[in-house]
């Protein structure tokens, strides 16, 4: 697998990046080993309090989309996660977010808190390469709750090139573990509808929340001020 540097395209996954989805027809998240789906995990209220909540936070720009990061920084292009969570660094999760970490566990999805977040924000047209998330940064289980429009997401088993196109809906959680954590890449196509089962189905603004423990964190070198 290879990551190519100075493709502004490519350079947004959390770990390496290959080709994007071509539009499947969309299938059962059962079809992924190892991926779980609870759709209506947040009510329609609860789902756009919690929006308000994120909109009213800063976003970086620093890729085409945009997007926030609470607890760790990740770096897209050094692919780890910076150690140092001082504020400016990556502000700590916000209450809501804690709120939604501790639920998990009580749900018993993932083991421990969460203590990273990243907020991925997509509008018509914006993807995420398909990739695997970073395996030595982060743990078996990587939860992501979609907010605003629907979205397919494109799962492909590298091994025998089987693909999956998995709907997800507003207020679902999604939730990787397993093959579909460690083996499957996942993305998001870069275009404005996706298939439905009765044609295509145009996209809005879709927002995820995507929850990890942080396992391997590197603390960045500190540079001194010329004298
Ligand atoms: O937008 C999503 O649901 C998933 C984003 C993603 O794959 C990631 O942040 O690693
Ligand atoms: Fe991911």
């Amino acid at each position: 697998m290879s990551f190519i540097v100075g493709d502004g395209a490519r350079r947004d996954g959390l770990g390496d990046a290959v080709r994007a989805g071509d539009g499947a027809p969309p299938q059962a998240p059962e079809a992924v080993p190892g991926l779980r789906y609870f759709p209506g995990w947040l009510t329609p209220d609860a789902g756009e309090t919690l929006l308000s909540s994120i909109d009213a936070a800063e976003w970086s720009e620093e890729l085409r989309r945009r997007v926030q990061h609470y607890g760790h920084r990740y770096d897209y292009g050094r692919r780890s996660v910076a150690a140092d969570s001082r504020a400016g660094v990556a502000p700590p999760l916000p209450a809501w977010a804690r709120e939604q970490a501790v639920r998990l566990v009580r749900e018993g999805i993932l083991d421990q808190a969460a203590d990273q977040a990243i907020i991925n924000e997509y509008h018509p047209g914006q993807g995420i390469s398909p990739h695997v998330d970073c395996v030595p940064c982060f743990g078996p289980v990587v939860a992501a709750i979609s907010l605003g429009s629907a979205c397919v997401m494109d799962f492909t088993d590298p091994g025998d090139g089987t693909k999956v196109a998995v709907p997800l809906a507003p207020g679902s959680l999604c939730v990787m573990t397993g093959p579909a954590r460690y083996t499957w890449r996942h993305g998001i196509a870069a275009r404005k509808s996706d298939p439905g089962p009765a044609g295509r189905v145009p996209r809005g603004r879709r927002v995820s929340v995507t929850f990890r423990t942080v396992v391997e964190a590197v603390v960045e070198a500190v540079v001194e001020p010329a004298r």
